[in-house]
């Protein structure tokens, strides 16, 4: 997989210090919870402070990559604790950077949770976890985390994703796709284009899983005004519904995928933004630790308000019931 050619954004030191002043004076002002309940209402105010160096390092993505890396955070790896063992032991480990992270969100559009994932939490731990080693989720660690688009079961995903590293002493490396960069032939594209299989919910989604509703089939590539988009999660598509013809064009784009892959190994500190609309993202295997050293990265989930990107169809989906909640709402 190629490593280079990944589009970075520096932070300068006063763009970096800056934004960490404010995140903790934010955190101090709300018993350093980041999770306190109205923190989340002054997140905008704070974020409208903020100077134009660390505005333009929130621009949107502006390459076909569909994905840039965010550099100059500081992180102390002393002060940040032990790596939890799972997200709900989490509560404010590392809560300072939770805390910078939403304010970067903000500047790039709306954050959004879920009520059925991580407690409602706007910003996500990810981190192993003993007994999920084989998971099809952030938690896992020891199999391949198949490319996928965030959330792809609903049509409230997220247009952007944003992974935070605060630890990662073995340089796993996250993997991220361009739907930009493949190369399919028109007959490839025409049947991908057909709304024939659905996304169903993935296992961080248990109570999603149980919905009664019928799956509804959904288009895998969708061409946008600005170019293709798509919608692909295999591991949760179930594809032995799909013509032959269906299915190999679906392998054909799995194998342009892995083609054009990118592996970026978050260092502690950098910021990975992904457009959720044009990249699908997974991860390699890696031996987990379970020391309180273990790979730890913090995600949040951003709406960009406006966006058309995805099919109009979307919206009458009903999303096996999971709400979708934005922040300032
Ligand atoms: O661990 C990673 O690098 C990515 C995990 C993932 O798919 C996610 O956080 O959405
Ligand atoms: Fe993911």
């Amino acid at each position: 997989m190629p490593t280079g050619a990944i589009p970075v954004r520096q932070l300068s030191p006063d763009s970096a210090e800056e934004l960490t002043t404010a995140a903790h004076a934010l955190l101090a002002a709300f018993d350093g919870r980041a999770t306190h309940p109205d923190l989340l209402a002054e997140v905008p105010y704070t974020a409208a402070s903020l100077g134009d160096g660390i505005r333009h390092a929130c621009r949107p993505v502006d390459t076909p990559d569909g994905l840039f890396v965010l550099r100059g955070l500081p992180v102390d790896d002393e002060a940040i604790g032990p790596t939890p063992a799972h997200w709900s032991t989490a509560a404010d480990a590392g809560a300072a950077f939770d805390v910078a992270l939403l304010l970067l969100s903000t500047l790039m559009g709306t954050p959004v949770a879920w009520e059925g994932q991580q407690d409602g939490r706007f910003v996500h731990n990810i981190v192993p976890s003993p007994g999920h080693e084989q998971e099809q989720t952030g938690a896992s660690s020891s199999v391949l985390l198949s490319p996928h688009t965030e959330d792809a079961f609903h049509p409230g995903r997220a247009h952007l994703l944003v992974l935070g590293c605060l630890r990662n002493h073995d340089s796993v490396a996250t993997t991220a796709a361009s739907v930009r960069r493949v190369q399919l032939g028109a007959e490839d594209v025409e049947l991908l284009s057909r709304p024939a299989l659905p996304i169903l919910p993935d296992d961080a989604y248990a109570e999603a899983q149980a919905y009664a509703g019928d799956p509804p089939p959904v288009p895998t590539l969708w061409q946008a005004e600005d170019g293709p988009t798509l919608r692909f999660d295999p591991a949760y598509t179930p594809l032995d519904r799909a013509s032959d013809a269906h299915r190999a064009a679906y392998r054909r784009l799995e194998d342009e995928l892995a083609r054009v892959s990118v592996a970026v190994s978050l260092n502690p500190g950098e910021v990975l933004v992904v457009d959720n609309d044009l990249v699908v993202h997974g991860r390699v295997p890696f031996q987990a630790r379970y020391d309180g050293t273990d790979r730890w990265l913090k995600r949040s989930s951003v709406r960009v308000p406006g966006r058309r990107t995805r099919p109009p169809a979307e919206r009458a989906e009903h999303g096996y019931g999971q709400t979708v909640v934005e922040a300032f709402a």
